[in-house]
């Protein structure tokens, strides 16, 4: 797949709006406050996917009107969520400007492909999608794939977090290692940020843009409702348009590049000795595997179990503390050593498995 690149405007490029549109009033005037405030692209729900039934599920239809007014007004683009070939057609048709792909389409290749098919020919409409549900990426990949394989090329990516059972801090596990694995993949996909949905309450909403902005990603779609407490949907998250405004002007933009070249030889040097220290990192690995196998040899011999529980667990009692004194984080010594150790059982079940 080659995605280029589409989307030029100035970054980050911010997409803001409500959760849900609900009334013609509330969307009218939030989009007023959003527009004075400098916000060009809005995005709002018109079907909305719920997790349980009896909640919102959005006012369908009746929103293009709305929508249409709006546009009209406050010369804006306009973005909306779709499932479906049928939410494509009425989205089209309605000169919706920009669609999306929700997190919970996106696991379902049946559904895409119909949302491609709807889309099959069409040029300047762009379609961004956001993460599956679930933290695999050759899924979202997949989604980008039968988009850009019926022609489409304005492709772009919503990372919107992953959900997960355990408690966490977040509505959805950030796991930001997939969406910077997915722009390795394609450097020049349009990658955009979902801060609300990852949050799930206001407290969050700006340590998470920010990180986002650190990691270069291109722009930020953000909820925003003229009164959030009242919001049909998303209440928690949502920010008003001024209080979105204030956040915008806080965020640091960081530089893609580097600012001159005393910075680049400056960097050069420091990346020089990192290079040298991996070097001796990875031979340090290799001497403790070498001794391992050693082990493993022993245990051949006398037919001994290649996991010795109490050795495990006083490494795993011991290296974090040692880490500590290193000023290592003990979770990512523990983290680490549980790597190692897959890695020892590993060697050592081959070594039993020669013959
Ligand atoms: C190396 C050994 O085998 C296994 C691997 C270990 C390790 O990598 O340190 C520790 C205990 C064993 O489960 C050993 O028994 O010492």
């Amino acid at each position: 797949m080659n995605i280029k690149s589409w989307h030029t405007d100035k970054k980050p490029w911010i997409i803001a709006g409500p959760c849900s549109i609900e009334t013609e009033a509330q969307f009218d005037d939030t989009v007023g406050q959003l527009v004075k405030n400098g916000i060009k692209t809005i995005r709002g729900g018109v079907w909305k996917p719920r997790t349980r039934p009896n909640s919102f599920e959005g006012v369908g239809e009746v929103a293009f009107p709305w929508i249409k007014a709006a546009k009209k007004k406050y010369n804006v683009d306009f973005a909306i969520e779709v499932a479906s070939a049928e939410h494509v057609e009425l989205a089209l048709k309605n000169e919706i400007d920009i669609l999306w792909i929700g997190a919970r389409t996106t696991v379902n290749p049946f559904n895409v492909q119909e949302i491609a098919e709807a889309l099959r020919g069409v040029k300047d409409v762009p379609i961004l999608v956001k993460n599956p549900i679930n933290p695999d990426l050759n899924l979202w990949i997949g989604a980008l794939e039968r988009l850009h394989d019926v022609g489409i090329e304005k492709i772009g990516a919503i990372h919107r977090g992953f959900s997960t059972y355990q408690e966490s801090l977040y509505r959805n596990i950030p796991l930001w290692q997939i969406p910077l694995d997915l722009k390795s993949r394609f450097p020049e996909l349009l990658l955009i940020n979902d801060p609300s949905h990852i949050a799930g309450k206001r407290s969050l909403l700006f340590e998470i843009a920010q990180k986002a902005m650190n990691l270069q990603f291109d722009g930020l779609i953000i909820e925003s409702h003229r009164n959030p407490d009242e919001a049909w949907s998303d209440a928690a998250q949502q920010l008003t348009p001024d209080a979105l405004d204030d956040f915008i002007k806080n965020l640091e933009i960081r530089n893609p590049g580097f600012p001159n070249s005393s910075f680049q030889n400056q960097l050069d040097q420091i990346r020089d000795e990192i290079d040298e220290t991996d070097k001796e990192l990875l031979e340090v690995i290799a001497r403790r595997f070498d001794l391992v196998k050693q082990v493993g040899n022993y245990k051949k011999d006398k037919n001994v179990a290649i996991f010795q529980l109490e050795r495990w667990q006083k490494i795993l009692a011991e290296r974090p503390e040692w880490g500590k004194k290193l000023n290592l984080s003990p979770d990512f010594v523990k983290s680490l050593y549980q790597e190692i150790h897959d890695e020892s059982i590993r060697i050592q079940t081959d070594i039993f498995n020669k013959k």
